[in-house]
């Protein structure tokens, strides 16, 4: 069985196990305190040298990076679950397309917004607001594009789910469900979208508790 190293809680790790639903491959979630700083000490440097979770560990088979933990995961399972990653070149480059904008023009946004206004805020640290604003002027700039794009397409590659969509859920939720739901539902193509996918039976599982 799979065993993934790290903390239910953590966007990264949330990713994981989604994946691992979606596609039905079962795993054990082997926990890693990250508020004692156990993904610091050595012996997990020794393996994740970053030290960050989360980290797989497939009959021996040692990974890191969540989006490239998912990518193996799709591609070792293609005839089980969601099929996630198209086999079509052509289908497989909109792909690839679709999951370069969510690390660019989405979580390069909304990952700073969630730091300064919900995890920060958990340790008592005030947020830096130049910092959001600045952040949120991106995103809403970039959203506007996503609307466009949304208005033609059911997905962010197509008119198919990919694993694309479902890398905006882990970060999407935490900036969702923390006082930015009017960012994506004031876009009507995109709120479809959102509602769509953050209602996956998958999703639902994985962000009620890993
Ligand atoms: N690009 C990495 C990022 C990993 C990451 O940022 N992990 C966070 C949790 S979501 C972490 O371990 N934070 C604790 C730390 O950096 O000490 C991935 O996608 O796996």
């Amino acid at each position: 069985m799979v065993k993934l190293y790290g903390s239910p809680t953590s966007t990264c790790t949330r990713l994981v196990a989604l994946i691992c639903k979606e596609k039905n491959i079962p795993y054990e979630l082997i926990q890693v305190n990250l508020a004692k700083g156990e993904q610091k000490a050595a012996s997990f440097t020794a393996i994740q040298p970053f030290g960050q979770v989360p980290y797989i560990d497939d009959d021996g088979f040692i990974l890191y990076e969540s989006r490239a933990i998912a990518r193996y995961l799709i591609k070792k399972y293609p005839n089980q679950g969601t099929p996630l990653i198209p086999s079509d070149p052509k289908a497989q480059a909109l792909f690839e397309q679709a999951a370069s904008i969510e690390v660019f023009n989405f979580t390069n946004s909304v990952q700073p917004i969630v730091f300064e206004k919900v995890f920060k805020p958990r340790f008592g640290l005030q947020p830096n607001e130049e910092r959001v604003g600045e952040a949120l002027k991106t995103l809403q700039e970039k959203l506007d594009v996503y609307e466009v794009i949304l208005s033609k397409q059911k997905y962010l590659a197509g008119d198919f789910l990919t694993l694309a969509d479902l890398t905006h859920l882990p970060y999407g939720t935490a900036f969702y469900t923390n006082g930015f739901a009017e960012v994506f539902d004031s876009r009507p193509n995109l709120a479809r979208w959102w509602k769509d996918i953050s209602n996956r039976p998958a999703w639902l599982a994985v962000k009620d508790g890993a």
